[in-house]
């Protein structure tokens, strides 16, 4: 899979407004009250990574979890990124 465009790219996020472009990857971080809400959040995000064949770098602390997703592949943003991060927004 290619990277996307800059046009597209700008369409996607748009359409994923709690994702932000940061350093050519996807980001959203998310707080949590505490550690181990966190970490379950984090174990979902595990397996739907897993279901997709696709996975986040994950920045864990304490009770704020960010979430980073680029495909190393294409090195680049693609439309694997943005499925993922559709289906990461649907477990908040
Ligand atoms: C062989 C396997 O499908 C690849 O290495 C996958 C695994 N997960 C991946 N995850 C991400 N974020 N980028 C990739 O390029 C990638 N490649």
């Amino acid at each position: 899979m290619s990277a996307l465009f800059h046009s597209d790219l700008t369409q996607r996020l748009s359409a994923t407004p709690a994702w932000k472009l940061q350093d050519g990857a996807i980001t959203r971080t998310l707080s949590f009250p505490d550690f181990v809400a966190a970490m379950t959040f984090v174990n979902r995000v595990a397996e739907a990574a897993e279901s997709a064949g696709h996975h986040p770098d994950i920045d864990i602390r304490y009770n704020k979890v960010t979430l980073v997703l680029s495909t190393h592949d294409a090195g680049g943003i693609t439309e694997k990124d943005f499925l993922l991060a559709s289906e990461i927004d649907r477990l908040v």
